[in-house]
């Protein structure tokens, strides 16, 4: 019989690449998603239920109808940004309604969890690359509510026997290689999506937050991981606590690092266009540089990423947004009133 995972969070970025991932791979996947962020055609409409993580008695009736082997935990709220300027939405998003789906999942006896947690749990790392062991100081309280469910998550397996695998990404990006799927925040704030909306003349210039820091070309340093290479990882952890594996964490990250200039001028070169740049003030909250160690990940769970060049990454991302807009040109020629945009036929 096939196993049932529950993917919290499916409707949106990283959520629904691997819900289609899962379901290429043989497993039952069903979605709880409240579409506070994500997209309700971004997964199988049949598949979907829409409701939030912290619903007590919705999480325990879907315990309570489904044999669900597994939870996979995508659903947070994700800008740093923002986290520094209203911490109270991400304590009770991100940590208090988590642990209202854990304690749920205690009670029913489900005993197997797949964390998205980040690299935001580390603040302004001591050295780079980051492996697994380095201290966790978030600077900001979105990396701070990570930290606070991986600490839950230490305290549930060792009390309850609930097994967990914390997956720190660094950041993600790219989309599907398909071209089915891809990152549609709104607003946007991740780099790569905005980049690419600058070329396609949809924004005026992109805007570099802080070119004093302590890198060579002073703009912040990140590690961007393509989405279909987290998903692999999942799904390799997932098949890890299946066969009765422990309480574990894993950095998933390319091991490189690109600034945000080389970010842009790499968008440049893919896309043959100009892209507008103006300089803006550092944002609140960004440490100068992250870059994994994913070691680890590579010899305990057998992680192959496979899309580990920045210009594919941007490449599946540009042919994405390429999609979209000729999708949304055609609803607008044949329509008068808007229509959602349907990525899957
Ligand atoms: N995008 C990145 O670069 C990145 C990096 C590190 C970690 N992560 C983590 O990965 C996860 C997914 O990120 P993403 O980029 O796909 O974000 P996203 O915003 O696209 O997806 C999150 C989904 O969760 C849903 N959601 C949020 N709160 C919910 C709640 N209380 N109940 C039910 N559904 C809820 C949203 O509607 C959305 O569909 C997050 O936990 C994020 O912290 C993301
Ligand atoms: O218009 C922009 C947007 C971003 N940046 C910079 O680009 C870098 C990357 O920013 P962004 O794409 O917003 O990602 P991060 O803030 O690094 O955070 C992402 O990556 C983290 C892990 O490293 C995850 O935890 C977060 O969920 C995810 O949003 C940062 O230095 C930003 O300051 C700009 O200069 N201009």
């Amino acid at each position: 019989m096939k196993q049932k995972v529950l993917v919290a969070g499916g409707a949106g970025y990283i959520g629904s690449h691997m819900v289609k991932d899962l379901l290429a791979n043989g497993y039952e996947v069903l979605v709880l998603d409240n579409l506070s962020k994500g997209h309700r055609d971004a997964v199988p409409h049949e598949r979907l239920v829409l409701g939030n993580i912290g619903d007590r008695d919705l999480v325990e009736t879907l315990f309570d109808q489904h044999a669900i082997a597994a939870v996979m935990h995508f659903a947070a709220f994700i800008e740093v940004g923002e986290s520094v300027r209203e911490p109270e939405k991400y304590y009770r998003n991100n940590f208090a309604e988590t642990l209202v789906l854990l304690d749920a999942m205690r009670r029913h006896g489900i005993a197997r969890f797949i964390f998205s947690s980040t690299a935001a749990v580390y603040g302004t790392p001591k050295q780079t690359p980051i492996t697994e062991d380095h201290p966790l100081h978030p600077i900001n309280p979105y990396g701070a509510s990570k930290a606070m469910v991986e600490q839950v998550l230490k305290d549930f397996d060792s009390a309850y026997g609930l097994k967990s695998i914390v997956l720190r990404y660094f950041n993600a990006a790219g989309a599907d290689p398909d071209g089915e799927l891809g990152e549609r925040h709104d607003p946007e704030t991740h780099l790569i999506p905005l980049v690419l909306d600058a070329a396609a003349g949809a924004r005026d210039a992109i805007a570099i937050f802080g070119q004093d820091y302590d890198t060579p070309d002073g703009t912040c340093i990140r590690d961007y991981i393509h989405v279909a290479d987290l998903c692999q990882a999942h799904r390799l952890a997932l098949d890890a606590l299946l066969q009765g594996g422990e309480f574990n964490i894993y950095n998933l990250g390319n091991g490189r690092g690109f600034s945000v200039r080389e970010v842009i001028d790499a968008a440049a070169a893919v896309t043959e266009s100009q892209i507008p740049c103006r300089a803006a003030p550092r944002r609140p909250g960004d440490p100068p540089r992250l870059i994994a160690d994913s070691t680890k990940a590579k010899r305990e769970l057998g992680w192959t990423p496979e899309y580990t060049d920045l210009a594919t990454i941007i490449r599946h991302a540009w042919q994405f947004r390429q999609r979209c807009m000729a999708a949304e040109s055609t609803v607008s020629r044949t329509t008068d009133s808007p229509t959602p945009l349907s990525t899957r036929t």
